[in-house]
């Protein structure tokens, strides 16, 4: 499996959360989060991308760190949701690599021709 050596950040994350999923300690939100399911997650994701669009148009520099913050947030949330699943980082960079130098619009136009 690939890992997202370029982001040893994301890495270090996925461990963390892979570890709050097995350990399961109590003064843990991922933990709180984890219990809560994929609705409770989920939920989550929603209100975090929510956020991220709305700072999308936000200026100047403030705004900037405003929009940066907000990435962090869904991210984060959807990497619990991804421990939840049992599924790793590297998976869906795995996927990433695989679509890599296929435009949208000819994954799109192949689709169609299947269907
Ligand atoms: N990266 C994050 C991270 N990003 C965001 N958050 C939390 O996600 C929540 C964002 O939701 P909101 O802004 O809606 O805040 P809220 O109203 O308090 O949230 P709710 O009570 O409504 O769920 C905040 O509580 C943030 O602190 C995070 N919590 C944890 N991490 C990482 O996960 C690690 C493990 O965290 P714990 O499992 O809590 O120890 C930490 O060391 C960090 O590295």
């Amino acid at each position: 499996m690939s890992t997202p050596d370029d982001l040893p950040a994301l890495r270090r994350l996925m461990q963390t959360l892979q570890q709050r999923a097995a350990d399961r300690p109590p003064k843990s939100y991922t933990t709180k989060l984890l219990d809560g399911g994929a609705e409770k997650i989920g939920g989550k994701i929603r209100e975090e991308a929510e956020e991220l669009i709305e700072a999308a148009d936000e200026e100047g520099d403030e705004g900037r760190a405003h929009f940066v913050y907000e990435a962090a947030d869904l991210i984060y949330h959807t990497m619990v949701l991804l421990t939840w699943r049992g599924v790793d980082i590297g998976e869906v960079a795995d996927e990433l690599e695989r679509r890599e130098g296929t435009s949208g619009l000819v994954e799109k136009a192949q689709r169609k021709t299947k269907e």
